[in-house]
């Protein structure tokens, strides 16, 4: 059963945002507004999507520039942001701090400001949600790679952000788990935005930005951004 109704989707807006590490610009973005409900994002190693992602949490801060969501700025209003947007890494061991499924959800509610009565119903229509509800007392570091990483988007999915980052979310995955992550990815109700070298998930979005040498280079629908990365990359 759908639990969440997302009506509009966040407006996200970078204004001539620099990152500058070690002296160098290692994301150099002028504007970019982005509310589409699917948002790819690629580019070569190197390129600046994992910078560009955690500009938009809040886990990096810009050297120079703006980043809002929904008007809230990153650099005041950085716990607002994250109780709205959620981030699923690439490695799930990153993001679990409890050994068991749902203790480890459950902690992510602590101050969701849920009764503490209703936080194990709350995860485990999480993990129900995601196919994963058999593996609510397993122990985490037992699970396999494609489980773990189910089992942190269901962790990033019981606080009902709006909006969902993913960096390089199927790269540890085999084939079925892969497919199996990608289904559920499609049928999230969020704004969902990712970054990958998959670029079988990435013709799945409705926009897709390519990074190139920390700029924007290209800002088109899937197939022509796509055609114009495997341009770029050779
Ligand atoms: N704290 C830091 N100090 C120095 N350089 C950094 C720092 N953080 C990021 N960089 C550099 O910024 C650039 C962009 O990094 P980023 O992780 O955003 O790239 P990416 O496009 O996600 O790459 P990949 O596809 O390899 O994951 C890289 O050259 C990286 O080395």
């Amino acid at each position: 059963m759908e639990r969440l109704s997302v009506t509009a989707f966040p407006t996200i807006a970078l204004e001539n945002v620099a990152v500058v590490r070690d002296g160098r610009r290692v994301l150099d973005i002028a504007g970019l507004t982005l509310a589409e409900r699917r948002i790819g994002v690629v580019g070569l190693n190197g390129s600046g999507k994992s910078t560009l992602l955690k500009l938009i949490d809040g886990l990096v801060l810009p050297s120079e520039g703006h980043v809002t969501v929904d008007g809230l700025s990153t650099a005041t209003d950085g716990a607002a942001i994250r109780r709205r947007v959620g981030f699923v890494f690439q490695n799930p061991d990153n993001q679990v701090v409890f050994p068991i499924v749902t203790d480890d959800l459950a902690f992510g509610l602590k101050n969701s400001g849920l009764a503490k009565a209703e936080i194990p119903a709350r995860a485990q229509a999480a993990l129900d949600r995601l196919g994963i509800g058999h593996l609510a007392k397993r122990r985490i570091h037992e699970l396999s790679g494609g489980e773990k990483q189910l089992v942190a988007l269901a962790g990033v999915i019981t606080v009902e952000p709006a909006t969902i980052l993913f960096d390089e979310p199927t790269t540890l995955l085999d084939l079925r788990n892969r497919d199996r992550f990608v289904a559920v990815l499609a049928g999230l109700p969020q704004q969902t935005i990712i970054a990958s070298h998959d670029l079988d998930l990435i013709a799945t979005c409705e926009r897709v930005i390519v990074i190139h040498e920390a700029r924007v280079a290209i800002d088109a629908p899937a197939a022509a951004a796509i055609a114009a990365y495997r341009e770029l990359a050779r």
